[in-house]
């Protein structure tokens, strides 16, 4: 009996611009562009976002009359296990760099459940933290989309010069993690130790994933992981399934010594 064949993934789109201010104006259109197409088929648009440097690279959106905020649903990409006005938590960040400047509603951002000022999360049980992320994605996307895996329509990412993306870290086993949509991690090389993060079944489903990378510090790992995907580091393992599409949005400095084709920033 013949096999059903599914197309290969798009290759990658690479966008590369003079320096990190140059990225903000065209991620900012990009991002209103997929905002767009998604809201008039399905009014709503989901969405989730990492830590380190990129919710500052949003800056283009603050103040634009064209966010539609009310209809984002926002989940975190990886999550450090602490407080969520901890200064190592990933929602705090992005509160003081995006959505405490925009009108996004509250009940519109999915965090996980550990209570601003909690004194101990240490002892908060991790699978039942992460179970209990994955309910309120299930509470999103299951019965909405019927697919045994969420869809998001854009997720945004970093990468670590390790090669990691979320809290997905090179040679750690939650690279072969195949079922569960969200996964804990207590032994992180990167501190904070404990985190929740999504998975590849999750990433790879996405209609759109958006790596955002930029400065010298990023040169010798982009280069790896866009020329060299078979060494298979976390980022270059980000390949959403037909029709997804993985983009990338760096600047020269971190861009010097890819072969990896480039393409002309245009919508
Ligand atoms: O959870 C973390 O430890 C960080 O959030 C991390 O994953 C970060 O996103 C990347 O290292 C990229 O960081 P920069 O964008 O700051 O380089």
């Amino acid at each position: 009996m013949a096999h059903a064949t599914h197309p290969a993934p798009h290759p990658s789109v690479v966008f590369s611009f003079p320096t990190p201010s140059d990225v903000l104006d065209p991620l900012a259109s990009f991002i209103l562009k997929a905002q767009k197409e998604t809201i008039d088929k399905k009014g709503r648009f989901t969405v989730a976002i990492s830590g380190g440097s990129l919710p500052k690279m949003l800056s283009g959106l603050i103040g634009n009359p064209a966010v539609k905020w009310d209809k984002w649903h926002v989940f975190y990409a990886d999550e450090r296990v602490v407080p969520l006005d901890h200064p190592d938590s990933n929602h705090n960040l992005c509160m003081t760099e995006l959505f405490s400047k925009v009108p996004i509603p509250a009940a519109n951002i999915h965090t996980i459940d550990v209570p601003e000022s909690s004194s101990d999360p240490d002892t908060l049980d991790l699978e039942d933290l992460s179970d209990a992320y994955e309910k309120q994605l299930i509470a999103e996307f299951a019965q909405k989309d019927s697919a045994r895996f969420p869809v998001f329509d854009l997720i945004l990412l970093g990468i670590g010069p390790d090669g990691h993306t979320c809290s997905l870290f090179p040679g750690h086993a939650l690279l072969s993690e195949e079922d569960t949509w969200v996964a804990f991690i207590d032994d992180s090389p990167k501190p904070p130790a404990r985190r929740l993060t999504l998975t590849y079944p999750v990433l790879n489903h996405a209609a759109r994933v958006v790596f955002v990378a930029t400065g010298v510090e990023k040169v010798d790992v982009l280069s790896t992981i866009l020329d060299k995907p078979e060494e298979g580091l976390p980022a270059s393992r980000v390949r959403p399934v037909f029709p997804g599409q993985v983009y990338w949005f760096v600047d020269d400095a971190a861009s010097a010594k890819v072969q990896f084709g480039k393409s002309d920033f245009k919508l």
